[in-house]
């Protein structure tokens, strides 16, 4: 799915009205039913409901919304917030301005001391700004927006929360901390960086029709994946396979007291699909591996603790590299010869990322298209520090690019760059997956799609997504709190059944 900039959903609202075509009016109406249906599903009629309005098309829906929910028994109060008195609100707000019912309460404040100190109510719908926000909230706006954040109600932003802005990191001047927000027809940039989470909450996004030939026209260097993505992405495992055909996969690492890493790692490779997986370990991973990963087959360093050398790396699909690895000296001179040799794209994990990030003349040698799975700091180490989301974003971008390495960012909505400068947040994952040993699950779920033939991109979207999936199926039945690691790779399977599932079912029909 494309992330749109403010400006492009502008364009693609008017490319809908005129080439649909429908009234711009009644796009609004599309719009607002489409909130609507959201909404009543989570909350019922017994909840006193105020729905705080600007002058500008995001007001508009907030009168169209409380029509429409009027009309179902809810009880609507409604606050329109005009600085000035003699303005008109823009032609769709006035005409559905005309057609409020008289039944429901309607305010308009004109100053600040008009204002109350909070709202007493149970739900505040936010509809004073959206996506036409065109500068820092302040005067009057900032009064009611501060009383909106000050009352003890549920909030729910239209569109996106009054005061922010769709695509940068929260500009000054108060902007509504909603618990909720109801989008319209794409996911904003701002919804994707970590630093705007108190002014998104949960997030939602509704389809209100705008035009898919439109969408699918424009340039966009940010994409959120969904499900229909990853559907269109897997593949199916040919009738006449042998476990040759989907690759052989190479895991290095592990120390010790780090051997548990490069188990999770191979059990995970295995578990996404690797035809034959040889991991290779310090002599003291060896009967831990053979007992815990059966499946596959381990070659032993010279090195009884560490790392210290390079096991033949010939006839791999794909080599992943790093967990548990440790940054002695000699792993460093393990690390330098093997990428030196290794020709195809390749998984570069935890502490070979950080030797990566304290040796200047490694980077260089990583081949095209390898995949580096940082988390934030491992990240700054590799890249320098930024000043906020928007910087980093455009950081990742930027080492993508140079180095020609996709960069796997991980976090809430983990994103993927990729060396033509796009970047796919994920969709998948939950908080409870931020525990020990999730990173080493993912470095093998990657190694094993690369293993498969997946190209780097796809091995990395796909990989990010259903790591984040089976965290998601695992947490449904385990709850966040307790999950661990292992878990995640326990429902992989569940997790490749239930998208494939659905995608054959889609295909048969
Ligand atoms: N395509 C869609 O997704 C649809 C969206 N709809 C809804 O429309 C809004 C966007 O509506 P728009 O009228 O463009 O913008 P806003 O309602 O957000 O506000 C515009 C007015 O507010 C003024 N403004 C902007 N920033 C400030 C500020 N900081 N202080 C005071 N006033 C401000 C702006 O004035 P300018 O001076 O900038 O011209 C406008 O007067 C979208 O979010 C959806 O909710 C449609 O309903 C359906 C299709
Ligand atoms: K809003």
């Amino acid at each position: 799915m494309k992330i749109l900039s403010a400006p492009q959903i502008r364009q693609a609202d008017a490319y809908t009205i005129e080439h649909e075509p429908i009234a711009s009016i009644d796009l609004m109406e599309r719009a607002s039913n489409a909130f609507v249906d959201y909404f009543t599903r989570l909350f019922g009629t017994k909840n006193k409901i105020l729905i705080c309005c600007g002058t500008g098309n995001n007001g508009g829906d907030g009168l169209a919304i409380a029509r429409l929910l009027s009309s179902m028994n809810y009880e609507v109060a409604v606050l329109v917030v005009r600085p000035n008195k003699e303005a008109p609100g823009s032609a769709d707000f006035e005409i559905n301005y005309r057609l409020l019912p008289g039944i429901i309460p309607l305010t308009e404040i004109n100053d600040n001391t008009q204002v109350p100190e909070k709202f007493n109510t149970d739900i505040i719908i936010d509809a004073i700004f959206g996506s036409g926000l065109s500068r820092p909230v302040e005067g009057l706006y900032a009064f009611v927006i501060r009383a909106i954040n000050q009352s003890q109600a549920e909030v729910v932003s239209v569109d996106i929360a009054s005061g922010l802005f769709c695509d940068t990191i929260a500009a000054e001047g108060p902007i509504v901390t909603p618990h909720m927000t109801i989008s319209f027809q794409l996911p904003k940039l701002a919804f994707l960086l970590p630093e705007n989470d108190p002014f998104v909450g949960e997030w939602k996004v509704v389809d209100i029709g705008l035009s898919s030939d439109f969408i699918a026209d424009q340039k966009s260097k940010s994409h959120y994946v969904s499900s229909s993505d990853i559907k269109k992405m897997l593949r199916r495992r040919e009738k006449y396979s042998h476990k040759g055909t989907f690759g052989r996969a190479l895991l290095i690492g592990g120390s010790y007291g780090k051997i548990g890493a490069i188990v999770l790692s191979s059990r995970a490779c295995l578990r996404s699909g690797a035809g034959l997986l040889i991991t290779h370990v310090p002599q003291c991973g060896y009967e831990v591996l053979q007992t815990a990963v059966p499946e596959c087959m381990v070659t032993t360093d010279a090195s009884f603790e560490y790392i210290s050398e390079l096991p033949t790396i010939q006839n791999y699909q794909a080599i992943g590299i790093g967990p548990g690895l440790g940054v002695q000296e000699m792993s460093l001179k393990a690390l330098r010869e093997l990428l030196k040799d290794v020709k195809n794209p390749m998984v570069i994990d935890a502490d070979a990322i950080n030797l990566i990030a304290q040796n200047d003349d490694l980077i260089d040698l990583l081949p095209a298209n390898t995949i580096l799975t940082p988390h934030p700091k491992e990240f700054e180490r590799l890249a320098g520090p930024w000043e906020n989301d928007l910087e980093r974003l455009d950081l990742q971008r930027e080492f993508s690019k140079k180095h020609e390495v996709l960069i796997v960012l991980k976090g809430a909505h983990t994103s993927v760059s990729t060396p033509e400068g796009r970047v796919y947040f994920n969709s998948t994952g939950n908080p409870g997956m931020a525990t020990a040993g999730s990173g080493d699950v993912l470095t093998g779920i990657l190694t094993g799609l690369l293993s498969r033939g997946y190209s780097a991109r796809k091995a990395a979207i796909l990989g990010v997504y259903m790591h984040g999936l089976a965290g998601d199926l695992a947490a449904e039945k385990l709850g966040e709190e307790s999950l661990i690691a292992s878990d995640i790779i326990d429902y992989l399977p569940h997790a490749f059944t239930s998208v494939s599932a659905e995608k054959y079912l889609i295909k048969k029909k």
